[in-house]
């Protein structure tokens, strides 16, 4: 791996994140991680903060790189395919990150045989808590497969589904961050509405969240039964879990991961 070049199509937050984790896991040396986008600003900060090779031609990427992230959204994926599908190298491995985005129907754009990978990144690989969700085309050898599940386990977890549960893993892991940064914001403006400075409202509110998953993760031990840990009876946390449940939380976000999952598969 230390020799392979990675190279990044779009350099916006998803890849921005990755690009982190790769330089700060020391992977492959920063210079060879490369990237292109459509404007320079961004590029220019990437190649400040990380040191990696930067280039404002795609094709650049398509003809240097092993392994080639398309990191646009997917909406620019058949244009961007349709100008680098010709340059690619024989044997790079291409990697979708985009949401909806099937491996199928990127092998039929690039018009000949191509190894593919299908991944679901999170941002939380920019700090070495990434979770990867992984499924590959039959071009890929059981070494690269290797190679490619060690790329993500760089930078966090990373297994490998069935393409057909994408969609939903997208709803699980890909977006959750979104709705967990939401949590803690609302836990910090309540902390901060009965007095507690704002900067201690979010430390207190993140590693809340940080040890509670840490304990879900190390300990095994059934979410509900943890929840009912820290209900003391007739106690504090019991109103707090009555008045979530009267507001309907927990369905809440049922419903968001099934309009999350409707999201992806209305995309092409
Ligand atoms: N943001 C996230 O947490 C995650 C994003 N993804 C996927 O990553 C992809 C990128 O998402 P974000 O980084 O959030 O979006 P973004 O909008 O931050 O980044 C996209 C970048 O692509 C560039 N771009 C657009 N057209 C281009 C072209 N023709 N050639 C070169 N560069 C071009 C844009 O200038 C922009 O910098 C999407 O497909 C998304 O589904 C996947 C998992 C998580
Ligand atoms: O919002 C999106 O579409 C992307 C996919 C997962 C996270 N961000």
């Amino acid at each position: 791996m230390k020799n392979k070049k990675i190279g990044f199509i779009g350099a916006g937050n998803m890849a921005k994140a990755i690009i982190g984790g790769i330089v700060n896991s020391h992977l492959v040396p920063a210079k060879n991680v490369y990237a292109s986008n459509r404007t320079e600003a961004k590029l220019v900060e990437l190649k400040q903060e990380f040191g990696i090779t930067i280039a404002t031609d795609n094709k650049v990427i398509a003809k240097t790189c092993d392994i080639v992230f398309l990191s646009v959204t997917p909406e620019m994926y058949e244009k961007v395919i349709e100008e680098i599908k010709a340059s690619i190298k024989d044997n790079a491995i291409i990697i979708l990150i985009a949401a909806g985005q099937s491996i199928e129907q990127n092998e039929q754009r690039f018009q000949r045989p191509v190894k593919i990978v299908k991944a679901m990144p999170n941002t939380p690989v920019l700090v070495g808590e990434g979770m990867t969700a992984i499924s590959t085309n039959a071009l890929l050898t059981a070494g690269e497969k290797e190679d490619i599940q060690k790329l993500f386990e760089s930078f966090g977890k990373a297994a490998f589904i069935d393409e057909s549960l994408m969609d939903v893993v997208t709803a699980t892991s890909g977006s959750s961050p979104a709705y967990v940064y939401q949590f803690i914001e609302a836990l910090a403006d309540g902390a901060v509405m009965h007095g507690l400075p704002r900067k201690d409202a979010y430390l207190f509110a993140a590693q809340a969240v940080l040890g509670a998953a840490k304990m879900v993760l190390e300990t095994g031990i059934h979410p509900g039964e943890l929840k009912d840990q820290v209900c003391s009876p007739g106690g504090t946390t019991i109103e707090s879990i009555a008045t979530l449940e009267k507001h309907g939380m927990r369905y809440a976000i049922i419903d968001a991961i099934a309009a999350n999952i409707n999201k992806s598969r209305s995309i092409h």
